[in-house]
């Protein structure tokens, strides 16, 4: 019989199409440049440092490429300033959804930190809803354009703050109503997780999952932290790990197998118990926790078969999706579709949605849009 299947070339179009998972996401860092100006000029926000949206996103990615978490986090200031209403936080929200389905994502997690969004007299549990509210418009929009995407969210709390233990408790209210999950972020170095230990508890208690950034500005001891003293689900970057993974000298980064590594007890935890890592290239770079997308320990951790996972981070501030870190991991390790549905069902199985949804959306949406592509 003539065979008509083939390989779908791995090019822009074809990325877009194929399913894609996405855990972690801020939402703060993912606003349209042109949104931006929008609502500065709504709410009279007048220390934009660019006036024309090309400006603006050059300003972002730029500024953010700073090699330091903290003056990256500085950038946060005006988009965390611009969405302080109910109606700016549902438009970020609805184009949120909206972008991630144009790309593909059909599955997502969105984080932000609620108790940065009560300047102009929001409560916390009114800022979620003004969010959920937004994706659902968001994910009407999508389907009308034809795109199906389960939207779910993620509350932060801010590591140098003291409201962790609201916040989770904000996590566990809400947690029929479209929030999956608790998170903590923010400049690592000098803010262990441990600082947030009660907060974690409550989570555990309830039978309530959570991420922790760590192991990002930050090295070992931090991800140490977030796995044995908070029980963490998953761990937000968890890039550091390769700290306790010996290679053999002269070891290609880009190699497909790494016989002769060595690993700590740390990582042999990590990879025992199947701790997602929520990888995150560009930003990791922009951050300065690798030194360049060649630096990565992406494969490495791949190729020793640890859950990997590939996300955005900020898209504004990295000038980035899904999309295009698949390419730029194709680029540079040279991954063909069967990595990226490994990488995509290594996310949907770690995500925070229960497992039958899990599962159905592997078996109903992941796998048979992948069957397409690779032929
Ligand atoms: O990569 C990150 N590391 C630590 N904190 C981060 C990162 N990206 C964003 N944030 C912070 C800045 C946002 O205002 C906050 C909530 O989304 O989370
Ligand atoms: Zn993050």
């Amino acid at each position: 019989m003539n065979d008509l299947r083939a390989v779908a070339p791995l090019d822009p179009g074809a990325l877009r199409l194929a399913p894609k998972v996405l855990l972690h996401d801020h939402l703060d860092g993912g606003l349209r440049p042109a949104t931006v100006l929008d609502l500065a000029h709504e709410v009279g926000y007048g220390d934009l440092p660019a006036d024309d949206a090309e400006s603006l996103a050059r300003w972002f990615r730029e500024s953010a490429d700073s090699g330091s978490l903290v003056r990256y986090l500085e950038t946060f200031t005006h988009t965390v300033a611009v969405m302080q209403t109910a109606a700016a936080l549902a438009r970020v929200a609805r184009e949120c959804a909206e972008d991630l389905a144009d790309d593909g994502v059909v599955y997502a997690e969105v984080r932000f930190a609620p108790e940065q969004h009560l300047t102009a007299g929001l409560s916390l549990d009114e800022v979620v809803e003004a969010v959920l509210d937004g994706f659902a418009e968001g994910v009407a929009a999508a389907a009308d354009a034809g795109r199906t995407i389960v939207m779910r969210c993620l509350v932060t709390a801010m590591r140098h703050a003291a409201r962790s233990r609201e916040i989770a408790e904000l996590a566990v209210r809400f947690r029929h109503r479209g929030v999956v999950g608790f998170d903590i972020a923010g400049a690592e170095a000098g803010y262990p997780p441990s600082r947030h230990l009660d907060a974690f508890e409550y989570m555990r208690a309830n039978n309530a999952p959570f991420t922790i950034h760590a192991g990002e500005a930050f090295g070992l001891p931090s991800i140490h932290e977030a796995i044995s003293f908070c029980g963490t689900d998953r761990l937000g970057h968890g890039v550091r790990v390769i700290d306790d993974i010996s290679l053999p000298a002269g070891s290609d980064l880009a190699a497909h197998t790494f016989a002769g590594a060595e690993l700590g007890d740390v990582a042999n935890y990590v990879r025992d118990k199947r701790i997602p890592l929520e990888l995150c290239p560009s930003s990791n770079v922009q951050t300065g926790a690798v030194a360049s997308i060649a630096d990565h320990p992406f494969n490495v951790l791949a190729r020793l078969r640890f859950r990997v996972t590939v996300n955005t981070d900020n898209r504004l501030m990295s000038d980035t999706s899904m999309s295009k870190e698949f390419i730029t991991l194709h680029d540079q390790f040279g991954y063909g579709w069967a990595d990226f549905e490994r990488f995509t069902v290594n996310a949907m199985k770690s995500a925070f949605v229960h497992f039958d949804e899990r599962l159905a959306l592997i078996d109903d949406v992941i796998k048979p849009g992948y069957a397409v592509l690779i032929g």
